[in-house]
């Protein structure tokens, strides 16, 4: 321990203050279960530390001088060094702001060392996931986090329904693919806002010159491809809080979670014959599968919207939520989860999966590859320009 005040006292004060590991997003506020007023554990007081290590910014002399001494305060109770000579600057302001705690208590300095590393890590907007050697997200449409053995993936464009750019995709798979490597035991996948997500950005279609739509229909569907592939290949457990309605893509890749969590103000909706498009993300094989064929075309033919409770019967959602106790019942079921032995739970996902996984990427590449033919098609462009000019909304 003292190794360690040591090098951060050092990096402190020699500036090199920023840690090694690339910062990703803000920390989800409601990953934190724990109740309001209790005093911090041993267990918050250590995750603190290591949340020092890994602020975006440096807080400032002043602050790093008020939690070396609350972390001696802490550890060690009320200051028994003995006083440094005048001429020892740096020692000498550290010894001044331990002493001046006095005979604050342990818990208390604890309590206050954990809500002042809190208020740091969320005024600098920062917080890293582990195997973030990676670069992850290009923007703030998407916020990763890592915690209590949870990385969370949010989709993070509440204002557009946390609808999909092709920023997005390739944010997420990179996002997937450091998820996969990190210390994490399982991953979520979340929205912001009302909405869980509306699906893919039909402004992506925007702005494409004439001589240029079929090499973008053809990107796209690879880029869809990979992008579904990510999904199939995931070894760890991959689980969807779905917070609120769920529109195309979104609604198909839940056949590839392991659990998918659903508030009872969630719906489910694939409109793909609406805008001359058809199913991807593996639901021409899955849906049918889970559902039974007269079911899935429903959904995936006449785009029948589900309800949760509709969606629960159907197979494709594990258990629905009440709206207001939806995020902590949910938490707290997935911080217990995230407490299993990992390996064990790679292992019986894996599997599961295995049978199926050559079947799945067949699937996948063959909606992918339909896909681009349909995005060229008269039917669908007709429904995107409906849709960008406003004329029409699902
Ligand atoms: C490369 C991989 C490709 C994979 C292909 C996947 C296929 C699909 O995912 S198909 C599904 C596509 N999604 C849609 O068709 C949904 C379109 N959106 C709507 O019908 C409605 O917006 C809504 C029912 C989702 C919500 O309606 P509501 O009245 O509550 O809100 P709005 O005012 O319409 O939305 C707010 C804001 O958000 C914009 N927006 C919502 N969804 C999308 C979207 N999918 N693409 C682009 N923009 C979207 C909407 O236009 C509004 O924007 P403004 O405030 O600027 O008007």
């Amino acid at each position: 321990m003292a190794r360690v005040v040591g090098l951060l006292a050092h990096r402190w004060f020699s500036g090199a203050f920023r840690g090694p590991l690339q910062v990703i997003r803000c920390p989800a506020p409601q990953l934190h279960v724990s109740g309001p007023a209790m005093a911090a554990s041993q267990e918050d007081f250590a995750k603190a530390m290591n949340q020092v290590k890994l602020l975006k910014e440096d807080p400032g002399n002043e602050v790093k001088l008020k939690l070396y001494a609350l972390y001696k305060q802490a550890t060690e109770g009320p200051c028994n060094a003995p006083k440094p000579g005048m001429l020892d600057f740096i020692l000498k302001a550290k010894w001044d702001a331990w002493n001046a705690l006095g005979n604050l208590p342990k818990e208390t300095a604890r309590q206050n060392y954990v809500d002042l590393v809190s208020s740091l890590s969320a005024s600098s907007c920062s917080q890293v996931t582990p195997a973030a050697d990676k670069k992850q997200a290009e923007s703030d449409s998407l916020v990763v986090t890592s915690e209590d053995g949870i990385t969370t993936i949010r989709l993070n464009r509440p204002a557009k329904k946390n609808a999909l750019t092709t920023q997005m995709y390739r944010d997420i798979m990179r996002a997937l693919e450091a998820a996969s490597e990190d210390s994490s035991r399982i991953t979520v996948l979340t929205g912001s806002g009302d909405y869980y997500c509306s699906g893919n950005d039909l402004t992506n279609f925007k702005d494409i010159p004439p001589d240029k739509v079929e090499e973008r229909a053809q990107s796209s569907a690879v880029l869809l491809r990979d992008f579904v592939d990510r999904f199939i290949d995931f070894p760890k457990p991959l689980i969807a809080v779905v917070n609120g309605p769920a529109v195309g893509i979104s609604v198909t890749l839940l056949g590839l979670f392991d659990v998918v969590y659903a508030s009872d103000r969630a719906t489910f909706h694939t409109p793909f014959s609406h805008l001359g498009q058809s199913p991807e993300g593996c639901s021409s094989y899955i849906f049918p599968k889970m559902m039974g064929p007269s079911k899935a075309a429903e959904m995936l033919i006449f785009g029948k919207k589900l309800t949760a409770r509709e969606a629960l019967a159907q197979g494709l959602v594990t258990a629905v939520f009440p709206d207001d106790t939806f995020q902590k019942e949910v938490w707290a079921r997935l911080k217990a989860y995230a407490k299993l032995p990992p390996n064990a739970m790679r292992i019986a996902k894996r599997l599961m999966r295995h049978q199926e996984k050559e079947k799945l990427h067949a699937v996948n590449a063959e909606e992918s590859r339909v896909l681009a033919e349909r995005w060229v098609s008269d039917e669908c462009i007709t429904a995107i320009v409906a849709f960008l000019s406003k004329k029409a909304k699902l």
